[in-house]
C-alpha cells in the first residue's frame, strides 16, 4: 500500500489531477514517500461492479471498497478529490460512454420488469447518488479557510452583488406535513435489531428487515406528505406568478438520492400539471418518468406534436423558471443534479439575491425549498441581506464547521431506510423486543425515512468542537432545534460532555434560524465563529459561508479525523464542476483552481510525519504550505478566461515554489541538495515553459471521452509544456 492514496475521480479535478499528480509523485519519490491512485469515478465504480459483463483485461478491482476497508484503519492517509454524485441522467450517459467504447456493461433498467433486471437496476442503484462520500467517512468533519487562504480573501475581496430591502427574492417552504414536522426521535437503550413495515387494510408489508443499531443509537423516523407537498408545490407556482419572480426549486437530489429525486419529480409534475393532466397515457407510454426531468421528458415527447404544443402553452402560462443555462435553454427543472442546494442558494444570495431567467436577465427569484429542516438558514441569510446589505469580505471574520459526520449520520445515511409508500397504512418501526419505536399514518406516495446517528461518532463530534474551540478560542455554537426531535436527543449528549470536561460555558446551544443570524453578526463584526452541526448542515455551511467569504468552498481545508486513527484529506468543499470541462473542450482553457487540493496535500504529509516518525515527508509538507502561500501571495491561481493562465500555469508555479522552499530549508540537507537543481531549472525554463502552456490555449481540446477519457490524450492535453515534462519527468 502506497504512504498516500489519491483518488482517481471525474471531471475537473480530474483534469487537473493529470497535470498535478505528475509533480507530486516526483516530489515525493525524493522523500522515499508513495503517492498511489485508487479510481472512484463514476466510470470506474460502473466497472467494478460489472465484471462478468467484461473481457478479463477490461476488468478492474473495486477500489471503492478497498478504501472503505483503509478508511476503517489507523493505515489510512487519503487525499480525497471531490467525484461526481450521479443522477439517473448522469449515469445513463456514463454508460452509454463505456459501451461505446467496448465495455458491454448493461443498460440502466429505468422501469425493471423482470428479476434479472432488478437485479441489474439494484446495483446500478448503489453507484447513484452520493455513493462514495459516505463510503470514505469513517470520522467527523472539520472545514474552515486555511489562514493563509482567510488572509488573502480580505485582501483580494471578490465582488458580490448587492443586496436591497426591497427584493422580492424569498425562500418558501411547506406550512407542515414535511419531513421536519413530522419526525420522531429516540436513543435507543439498548443494542438491538429491528424491522420496518407497513400496516395496511389488508395485510402487512415488510420494507425492511435486519436492521441493527448498537446501544445509544439516536433512532429517527419521519414522513412528507404527497399530498401536502403538491398543494404547495401549486400554490407556489401560482405565487411566483403572481409576484413576477422566477420559479427556483433547490434540493439535494444527489447526497437525498432517494427522497429528493421524487420531491424534484413532483415538481416536474405540477410544473407541467395540465400536460399531464390532458396527456398521462400517453406520457407513460412513451416511458416519462417526471423524476428523471424535463429534459428527459422533452426528449421523449420531441415528436409528439399536439404534446409539445401543449408543453409549450403550458411553459408561457408559468412564470419564468430559473436558468441552469439561459443559452441552451436549460431550465432548474430539466435535470434534478444540476441545482444542488448547497451551491446553488449560496451562489443566489452571493449574487444579490438574483438569479437567472429564460431571457438571460438577472431577476428576483422564489426559492423554494419544501422541506423545513433546513431551510430557515437560507431564509434568515436572505433576511440579514435584506436588513444589512451585502457582507463585506474584506473584513468580514470567518465560520469554521465541525460536522458531525460519521458512519453515514442522520439524514445522509437514510436511503436504505427511505420509502415511497406503496399503500395508504400505518408504518411502524419495530425492535427487536416488539417495541414499537415510531409509528407515522401515511398515504399512498408518501415519503417516509428513518435516519440514525450511532453514539460514537456524536460523542467523537463534541470533542472534536471542544478541541477546535480550545485551539481556536472564539465563538462556538451547536446548531441544535431543542424544539426539534432528532435534535433534542443530541441535546442529551452534548451538554454532559460539555459540563464533564468544564468547557459548558465555551459554548451556545442555538436552533438553525438564530444561529445563522448570530453568525452573521459575529462575521460582520470582523470576528470569528465555530458552527458546530448536523451532517446536512455541515454541507450546506461549508458551502454557504465560503461562497460569501472567499467566493468558493473550492479553497476550503478539509480534514476528516478517522474515527480509527487515520486520515482523509477531502479537498475543497466544492464539486466537480462540468462547467470547467466543457470550458476546456470548447477552448483549451482550464479554469479550476487547485487550492483546496495543495490544503490537502500540506495536511496529508504533514499527518504522514506525525503518524509514521517521516520527518522527510514533514519538510515536504512544510514546503507544500510554503509553495500555496507563494500561490496566494504572487496571484497564480487559474483566471477564469481563456488565453490567461489556468490550472497548468498553477501547477507550474506550485512546482517550482516547492521546489525553491524545499532547496531552500536546512532541517534536511539531502532534500535541498536534490531539489536545489529541480528549482533552478524551473526558474530558468520559466518563459519557455509559459510560452508552451499559452500556445495551446484557444482551440477545441479532445480528452476522448468524458467519463472515462483517454489517458494519453488527457495526458496531451493536460502537459503539454515539453520543457516541464522534461524537469519533472
Ligand atoms: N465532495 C464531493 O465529492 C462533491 C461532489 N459534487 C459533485 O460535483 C458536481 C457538480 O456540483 P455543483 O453543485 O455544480 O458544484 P460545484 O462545486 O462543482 O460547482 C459550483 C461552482 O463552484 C465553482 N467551483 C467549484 N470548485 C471550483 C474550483 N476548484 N475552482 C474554481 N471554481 C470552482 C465553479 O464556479 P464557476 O463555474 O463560476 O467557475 C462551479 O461551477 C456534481 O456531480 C456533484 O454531485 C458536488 C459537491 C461535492
Ligand atoms: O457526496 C456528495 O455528493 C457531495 C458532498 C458535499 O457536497 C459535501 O460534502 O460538501
Ligand atoms: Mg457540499
Amino acid at each position: 500500500m502506497s504512504d498516500i492514496i489519491y483518488t482517481k475521480v471525474d471531471e475537473a479535478p480530474e483534469l487537473a489531477s493529470a497535470s498535478f499528480l505528475p509533480i507530486i509523485q516526483k516530489f515525493a519519490a525524493a522523500a522515499g514517500v508513495t503517492v498511489g491512485t485508487k479510481d472512484i469515478s463514476l466510470a470506474g465504480r460502473i466497472l467494478a461492479t460489472f465484471p462478468e459483463n467484461l473481457s478479463e483485461d477490461q476488468r478492474q478491482p473495486d477500489d471503492l471498497a478497498d478504501l472503505g476497508r483503509l478508511v476503517k484503519t489507523a493505515e489510512a492517509n487519503v487525499i480525497k478529490l471531490p467525484n461526481i454524485s450521479a443522477s439517473v441522467p448522469q449515469l445513463v450517459a456514463a454508460i452509454k460512454e463505456l459501451q461505446s467504447k467496448g465495455y458491454a456493461v448493461p443498460d440502466y433498467p429505468e422501469a425493471p420488469a423482470t428479476e434479472a433486471e432488478e437485479a441489474i437496476r439494484a446495483k446500478y442503484d448503489g453507484i447513484k447518488g452520493s455513493a462514495v462520500n459516505p463510503v470514505l467517512r469513517e470520522g467527523n468533519s472539520d472545514r474552515r479557510a486555511a489562514k493563509a487562504v482567510k488572509n488573502f480573501a480580505q485582501n483580494n475581496p471578490h465582488r458580490m452583488g448587492d443586496w436591497s430591502a426591497d427584493s422580492k427574492t424569498q425562500v418558501s417552504s411547506m406550512s407542515g406535513n414535511d419531513f421536519f414536522s413530522n419526525e420522531a426521535s429516540a436513543t435507543l437503550a439498548e443494542e438491538t435489531t429491528a424491522k420496518i413495515v407497513l400496516e395496511t387494510a389488508t395485510g402487512e408489508i415488510v420494507l425492511k428487515e435486519g436492521l441493527s443499531y448498537p446501544a445509544g443509537t439516536v433512532v429517527d423516523a419521519t414522513f412528507m406528505s404527497v399530498a401536502a407537498l403538491k398543494d404547495f408545490l401549486a400554490a407556489e407556482i401560482e405565487k411566483t406568478k403572481a409576484d413576477g419572480t422566477l420559479f427556483s426549486l433547490h434540493l439535494k437530489s444527489t447526497m437525498m438520492k432517494v427522497s429528493d429525486p421524487i420531491i424534484f419529480g413532483h415538481a416536474v409534475k405540477a410544473f407541467l400539471a395540465p400536460v399531464f393532466d390532458a396527456h398521462g397515457a400517453a406520457l407513460a407510454d412513451l416511458g416519462v418518468n417526471p423524476n428523471s426531468g424535463l429534459g428527459d421528458l422533452l426528449d421523449r415527447v420531441k415528436d409528439d406534436a399536439a404534446i409539445m404544443a401543449d408543453i409549450d402553452a403550458c411553459m408561457a402560462a408559468r412564470p419564468p423558471m430559473y436558468m441552469v443555462d439561459s443559452d441552451k435553454g436549460l431550465t432548474n427543472l430539466h435535470v434534478s443534479s444540476d441545482v444542488i442546494i448547497d451551491a446553488s442558494m449560496p451562489a443566489l444570495i452571493r449574487a444579490g439575491g438574483k438569479g437567472w431567467g429564460p431571457d438571460g436577465k438577472e431577476a428576483d427569484a422564489n426559492c423554494v425549498i419544501p422541506d423545513n429542516s433546513y431551510a430557515p438558514i437560507y431564509d434568515e441569510t436572505i433576511n440579514f441581506f435584506k436588513e444589512n446589505g451585502k457582507l463585506n469580505p474584506a473584513t468580514a471574520g470567518t465560520v469554521q464547521n465541525i460536522g458531525l459526520m460519521a458512519q453515514k449520520a442522520e439524514e445522509y445515511g437514510s436511503h436504505p431506510t427511505t420509502f415511497e409508500v406503496p399503500e395508504a397504512g400505518t408504518v411502524k418501526m419495530i425492535l427487536a423486543d416488539g417495541t414499537v419505536l415510531h409509528q407515522h399514518e401515511v398515504e399512498v406516495g408518501d415519503i417516509w425515512r428513518s435516519a440514525s446517528t450511532r453514539k460514537a461518532p456524536i460523542e467523537d463530534w463534541v470533542n472534536l468542537a471542544i478541541d477546535r474551540q480550545k485551539a481556536e478560542g472564539c465563538e462556538a455554537i451547536f446548531w441544535l432545534d431543542a424544539d426539534r426531535a432528532h435534535d433534542a436527543e443530541l441535546i442529551a449528549y452534548v451538554e454532559p460532555i460539555l459540563k464533564a470536561r468544564g468547557v459548558a460555558d465555551k459554548f451556545t446551544i442555538m436552533p438553525p434560524r438564530a444561529a445563522t443570524r448570530a453568525s452573521f453578526e459575529t462575521i460582520t463584526a470582523g470576528n470569528n465563529s465555530i458552527a458546530i452541526t448536523g451532517n446536512v448542515l455541515r454541507d450546506y455551511l461549508t458551502d454557504l459561508f465560503p461562497i460569501l467569504e472567499l467566493a468558493t468552498s473550492a479553497k476550503m481545508l478539509s480534514i476528516v479525523k478517522l474515527m480509527n486513527g487515520g486520515g482523509l484529506f477531502e479537498t475543497g468543499a466544492g464539486g466537480s464542476a462540468p462547467k470547467h470541462v466543457q470550458q476546456l473542450n470548447e477552448e483549451n482553457h482550464l479554469r479550476w483552481d487547485s487550492l483546496g487540493e495543495f490544503c490537502a496535500l500540506g495536511e496529508s504529509l504533514t499527518f504522514l510525519a506525525d503518524s509514521k516518525n517521516n520527518e522527510k515527508a514533514r519538510v515536504l509538507g512544510q514546503a507544500v504550505d510554503a509553495a500555496t502561500q507563494g500561490i496566494l501571495d504572487d496571484s497564480r491561481s487559474p483566471s477564469r478566461k481563456v488565453g490567461e493562465p489556468d490550472n497548468r500555469n498553477s501547477h507550474y508555479w506550485f512546482a517550482r515554489y516547492w521546489a525553491e522552499a524545499l532547496a531552500g530549508q536546512n532541517s534536511d540537507p539531502e532534500l535541498a541538495a536534490y531539489f536545489a537543481p529541480v528549482a533552478k531549472a524551473l526558474a530558468e525554463g520559466e518563459s519557455d515553459i509559459l510560452a508552451e502552456l499559452a500556445a495551446v490555449q484557444g482551440a477545441p481540446a479532445d480528452l476522448g471521452g468524458y467519463y472515462r477519457t483517454d489517458p494519453e490524450k488527457t495526458a496531451a492535453v493536460m502537459r503539454p509544456s515539453a520543457t516541464l515534462n522534461a524537469i519533472i519527468g
